[in-house]
């Protein structure tokens, strides 16, 4: 039991009060675990690009004020009544896919869905339709079940996992959204449980999402992974993680007059790929990413988050002639049962995390890692929630 269980806890945490605007460093109190939730010391917190777009106000889902941030590892403070999946002293990793195991989603064997909590944590609510932060005499939402940017959380225990305190959380963090979403996307979305042994692959978006589906490829030993990026310093990345070549669509040389980018894309493999991945966001991208796809079979992936508003077009010819779109959310992963094996395969050198970490900041110089992500060179930004 720790000195602070079953009371409320004051620390700091980055507070969005509106959108568009800088997050503040305020003293927050994170309320004592109610039954079914666990209150978690966050050591470290990764900046997403989801952050970002809600942060914006661009998200139908995202209000204010709140608490952002989902890809967090730290320590079990204290649980509630009835938790028994962690104990006081584990190390977990927050899960804003959460995993309940009885639900209809989880139940299927046919998504990483799960339904039981999904309606509140779209409010910005624990399940319970209550928030466990304070601030200045006003209740702050939570976000996407997690809450990472406090250094203290509250989450359901169906919204974390125990992980091996021998990974350290700086690293593991990360295995909380980016890593995750693109390396599942690529060994467990795709196809019939993941890209085959020879198939080709295009990644459109080398950022950390794009080069974890590239992870993923080499992993299931893909004959040819094409990565399609605007920005010609992703080229150096891209290949150091296993692409096999690099076409920026706005170089002249690489997409000639009178060519598209998916017109390229065919001709570069005899009629088509077959497995794209959107990891842009960009409504746009993702059309040149399906209609780059091999008739017949080719199948194109959605990973990014594409702006409230906007919508996805192709001639619907592209899919009666065999392509296939479809998207997913964390790579298709479910948190609890499949996060242990991720972290080990880390420990056991057969999956890149380090690699990711460009950028560092305490919990005070949050607001830089924001525009830190918006700088080509920048993969991920790693928040020291210790440090203010
Ligand atoms: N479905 C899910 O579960 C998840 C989805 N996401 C989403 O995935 C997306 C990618 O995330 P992340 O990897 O962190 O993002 P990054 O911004 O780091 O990477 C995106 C890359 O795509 C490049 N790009 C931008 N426009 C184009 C274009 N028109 N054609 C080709 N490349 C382009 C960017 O270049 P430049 O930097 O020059 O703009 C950048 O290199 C985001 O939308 C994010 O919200 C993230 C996690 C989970
Ligand atoms: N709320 C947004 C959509 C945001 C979104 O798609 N989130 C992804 C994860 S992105 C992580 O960085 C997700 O998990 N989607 C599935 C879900 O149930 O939310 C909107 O409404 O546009
Ligand atoms: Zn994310
Ligand atoms: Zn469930």
């Amino acid at each position: 039991m720790s000195d602070t269980a079953g009371k409320p806890i004051t620390c700091k945490a980055a507070v969005a009060w509106e959108a568009g605007k800088d997050l503040v460093i305020e003293d927050v109190e994170v309320g004592v675990p109610q039954a079914g939730e666990v209150r978690i010391k966050i050591d470290y917190t990764g900046v997403c690009h989801t952050d970002a777009y809600m942060l914006s106000g661009k998200d139908p889902e995202g209000a204010f004020p709140v608490i952002a941030g989902h890809e967090g590892a730290g320590i079990v403070e204290s649980v509630g009544e009835g938790v028994t999946s962690v104990a006081v002293g584990d190390t977990v990793v927050a899960l804003y896919t959460p995993e309940c195991k009885e639900c209809k989603f989880c139940k299927s064997g046919k998504t990483n869905l799960c339904g039981k909590i999904r309606a509140t944590q779209g409010k910005g609510v624990m399940p319970d339709g209550t928030s466990r932060f304070k601030c200045k005499g006003k209740d702050l939402l939570h976000f996407m079940g997690t809450s990472t940017f406090s250094q203290y959380t509250v989450v359901a225990d169906i919204s974390c996992v125990k992980v091996t305190d021998k990974a350290p959380t700086d690293r593991t963090c990360l295995l909380g959204c980016g890593i995750t979403t693109g390396y599942g996307a690529a060994v467990i979305s795709a196809g019939n449980g993941g890209i085959e042994e020879g198939a080709t692959v295009a990644v459109f978006g080398a950022g950390c999402v794009g080069l974890s589906v590239i992870q993923g490829a080499v992993a299931r030993k893909a004959s040819k992974i094409i990565v399609v990026d605007v920005n010609d310093s992703k080229k150096e990345w891209s290949f150091k993680f296993g692409a096999t070549d690099f076409v920026n669509p706005t170089s002249k040389t690489d997409v000639k007059e009178g060519e598209t980018i998916q017109s390229k894309l065919v001709e570069m493999t005899d009629g088509g790929l077959d497995y794209t991945f959107d990891c842009t966001g960009n409504v746009n991208v993702m059309r040149s990413a399906l209609e780059a796809c091999h008739k017949g079979w080719g199948e194109s992936i959605i990973i990014g988050v594409a702006a409230a508003g906007q919508e996805i077009s192709t001639r619907p010819f592209q899919l009666v002639t065999g392509r296939r779109w479809k998207g997913c959310a964390f790579g298709g992963v479910k948190g609890r049962t499949q996060m242990g094996g991720l972290v080990d395969d880390y420990m056991n050198g057969k999956l890149k995390v380090d690699e990711f970490i460009t950028h560092r900041q305490n919990l005070g110089g949050i607001n830089q890692a924001f525009h830190d992500m918006h700088d080509g060179d920048c993969i991920r930004c790693v928040v020291d929630m210790k440090k203010v």
